[in-house]
């Protein structure tokens, strides 16, 4: 993959950390008697990609819906711009200025690519009902600039010339961009990336650790994802899971050489390798 390499070390004369936008902080949920997570804490700071991953079952998927609001943590805080955030639900992410892509991609059947998109551009509307209904000329000039936004948003990952077509109809790769259009088109400060390159070839998944990349400079990037050559090429810092706890954090080249980190996934292989006799 030809990315900028990230994964060394800061120099000591590097400039000191930006806030951090988003934090969790001790985060800790129990489905019954399992704890899927325990005591996980991360902040995502403007212009980094921050990067969870962990072997299957570490809490991946779990922690990603926290910060989506879809889980609400048995303990623990959430802080937008170091506000705690209570309650935090799916539907107020957008106005926050976070947007997200999930695993199953939640594009609607029924609607084009371009009008899926255009929800993602929502958020901008000014003119209400009433306007639209009545074809007010603000209402038409309020249209075009959400469909501007959403043709931007197209652009940018590349599926413009997709706008009048079905997401049935396209392949799963098309899909996945339409997914992260939509993403875009609300402009986010921070997004949540969920497996983003699951089910992508070689090639889609560098054009998407490029994309991600290219994304640092106006927002902010937590990505859950297996891939490991995706992760340690496009991340700033990464979070390891295992068991629902952080087993290590740092660079990518620190967490490739943590023993805790070989064995979680030499674990995982262990474990895969029994399941298979
Ligand atoms: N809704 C739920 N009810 C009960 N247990 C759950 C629920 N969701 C997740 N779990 C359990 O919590 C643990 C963490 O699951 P999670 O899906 O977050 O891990 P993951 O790292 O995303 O795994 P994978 O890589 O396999 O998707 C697992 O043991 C899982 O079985």
């Amino acid at each position: 993959m030809t990315l900028p390499d990230t994964s060394e070390t800061r120099s000591p004369s590097a400039p000191p950390d930006p806030a951090p936008l988003f934090t969790a902080e001790g985060v800790t949920v129990r489905f019954g008697g399992l704890t899927a997570l325990d005591d996980v804490s991360l902040a995502a700071r403007p212009r980094e990609v921050h990067g969870v991953i962990g072997p299957n079952g570490a809490g991946k998927t779990t922690f990603f819906n926290v910060c989506c609001g879809f889980v609400r943590p048995d303990q623990g805080t959430l802080r937008w711009r170091d506000e705690p955030v209570r309650g935090l639900h799916p539907a107020r992410l957008a106005g926050m200025g976070i947007a997200r892509t999930l695993q199953g991609l939640g594009l609607f059947a029924g609607l084009t690519v371009a009008e899926n998109v255009l929800v993602g551009a929502d958020r901008f509307r000014r003119t209400g009902f009433a306007s639209s209904l009545f074809a007010l000329p603000r209402a038409a000039a309020d249209e075009r600039s959400l469909r501007e936004r959403a043709d931007r948003a197209l652009e940018e990952v590349g599926v413009a010339s997709y706008t009048g077509r079905y997401p049935g109809s396209l392949p799963y790769p098309v899909r996945k961009r339409v997914a992260l259009a939509r993403a875009l088109a609300a402009d986010p400060e921070l997004l949540l990336l969920d497996e983003p390159a699951s089910g992508l070839g070689a090639d889609d998944m560098t054009e998407l650790g490029e994309l991600v990349r290219g994304l640092t400079e106006r927002m902010a990037v937590v990505l859950v994802d297996h891939h490991m050559d995706l992760v340690m090429a496009v991340c700033d810092r990464i979070t390891v899971l295992d068991f629902g706890r952080v087993v290590a954090a740092g660079s990518p080249a620190q967490v490739r050489d943590d023993q805790a980190v070989i064995d979680a996934y030499l674990g995982e292989e262990a474990r895969a390798g029994g399941d298979d006799d």
